[in-house]
């Protein structure tokens, strides 16, 4: 097990730079150049003295105008969702055709495998999955009259057409280039951003570059039956080593200009987490409603454990000596507990649920033609007809906004925001030099509440709201 104890003088000091602060220019650039690079010019990440970063308003935004739209750093898609909805490993845009979306859906349903709901299970979240995603409706039975199976089939594999799907095209689904069956793609070049920033090291198809395809089906194995978020965790180690060795090799064709040193190239590497908030995973992961207060120590001894057991997995499956100090114990820790305090939920709304809306709204004549074919598959969906994509992710601008229970801001996916990117948009105008804030819980929830939920994250509101109720409380 790595822990600091087993590793050699220079891994320990380089778990300790890895783990230090960013020196505040170095900071302030990177999250420069990654504002310029988002095109986001009306905000700037700053330090607001009193708890750590949060990002500041440069111009004036009105009611409903984007604040920013961030890419995803590492995110995962549900394992339960996957059944639900096919979708880009990389974008998470919705691929194939409406008719394979439903075909699919109805065979895994057949087979007692999907079933997420819309707006039900997964993850921990900063924001409420329904402002994220306004799920509507159709009228739909939930009686699930399942189809005959060879009905199924035929509309998966593209034998059968549905009405009027010609209305909502989906790029065509590529398989995964190193030929793991597990990822598809919307287009080559996700296929090849996906292959370099981290799933080359993490496809268990033929030409995966992991150490051990064997052990690495072992630590998802392993990882979907205890927490998802080690899943989240494998993503983000094999993209800061695919840096690495990205950021060396480039260092290698310039060697001859300047000479930098292997724990440079890992500092820049890591710089993306790195610039996150983070606490070790043990000491900040909420305590279950189920697990008694006097017991928090146990339990957190117990996440501890678990996070050693699957280390080592992960050790078997991804090693690289030149990046020894990913592997130790603390560094996991902290990835981990980064992830925790900072994730938000990747939704993406379904095109079959727009699809449905559609043959709804057609005129009388046209729509009793439609539904005559549609209405079955309608109805054999049930209130699933309108599942969205659903995962979570990690994304390093949004990720620096602070909480405030009367926020200025909330994620929310407008009609045209089709992808895993996080949206944010204005609650109502915000004034230049002004802290923009999202809710990190429901806010309607009565103060003790809110302070309860807002614990699991480390501080203790006092936004005008919270001193408010306070007082009556
Ligand atoms: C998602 S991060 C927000 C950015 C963070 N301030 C940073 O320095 O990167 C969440 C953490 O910020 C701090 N935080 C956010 N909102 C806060 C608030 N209203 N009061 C106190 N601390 C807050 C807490 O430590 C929380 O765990």
């Amino acid at each position: 097990m790595a822990s600091l104890r087993d590793m050699n003088d220079n891994t320990v000091a380089e778990v300790a730079s890895l783990l230090a602060p960013l020196p505040t220019l170095q900071l302030q650039e990177y999250f420069n150049q990654l504002i310029s690079s988002r095109r986001c010019n009306g905000i700037q990440v700053k330090h607001n003295g009193t708890f750590g970063k949060g990002v500041y308003a440069t111009s004036e935004f009105q009611e409903d105008e984007l604040i920013l739209k961030d890419e995803i750093l590492v995110g995962i898609q549900h394992s339960s969702n996957k059944v639900d909805c096919l979708v880009c490993s990389f974008c998470f845009r919705f691929v194939g055709s409406i008719e394979k979306q439903i075909g699919r859906k109805l065979y895994f349903k057949n087979m007692g495998l999907s079933g997420s709901g819309c707006c039900g299970g997964g993850g921990d979240s900063s924001e409420s999955e329904e402002e994220n995603n306004e799920c509507g409706g159709a009228s739909s039975s939930s009686n699930h009259n399942s189809l005959p199976q060879g009905v199924v089939s035929s509309l998966m594999n593209g034998e059968m057409g549905l009405p009027h799907t010609d209305k909502f095209p989906l790029p065509s689904p590529l398989s995964c280039p190193g030929g793991c069956q597990e990822a598809f793609y919307c287009s080559g070049s996700c296929a090849e951003a996906d292959w370099e920033s981290s799933h080359s090291l993490l496809c268990t198809g033929e030409k995966s570059e992991s150490v051990s395809r064997e052990a690495l089906g072992e630590f998802i194995k392993h990882s979907n039956g205890k927490d998802q978020v080690l899943c989240w965790l494998l993503i983000a180690i094999a993209f800061t080593i695919l840096r690495y060795r990205k950021l060396k090799a480039e260092h290698v064709n310039e060697q001859a200009k300047q000479s930098v040193s292997q724990q440079s190239l890992l500092l820049e590497a890591w710089k993306p987490v790195s610039a996150g908030y983070k606490r070790r995973w043990w000491d900040c992961i909420a305590l279950p409603d189920d697990v008694d207060p006097s017991d928090e120590g146990a339990f957190r001894t117990q996440i501890k454990d678990l996070a050693c057991t699957s280390l080592e997995l992960l050790k078997k499956a991804i090693f690289d000596i030149e990046c020894e100090a990913l592997f130790s114990l603390e560094i996991y820790g902290n990835i981990i507990g980064m992830f925790e305090l900072n994730n938000l939920d990747l939704v993406v709304a379904s095109p079959v649920e727009d699809y449905f809306l559609y043959i709804d709204d057609l005129p009388d004549a046209e729509k009793d033609e439609a539904e005559e074919i549609t209405r079955p598959f309608l109805d054999a969906l049930g209130d699933e007809y309108s599942d969205c994509c659903q995962g979570t992710a990690f994304f390093p601008l949004q990720s620096c906004m602070n909480h405030s229970c009367c926020a200025n801001a909330k994620a929310f996916k407008r009609e045209e925001d089709r992808d895993g990117q996080a949206v944010i948009i204005a609650l109502r105008r915000i004034s230049k030099n002004e802290e923009v804030t999202i809710s990190y819980i429901d806010e309607e929830l009565p103060y003790k509440e809110r302070q309860a939920l807002l614990a699991d994250y480390g501080f203790t509101c006092k936004c005008p709201k919270c001193l408010e109720d306070s007082t009556v409380a």
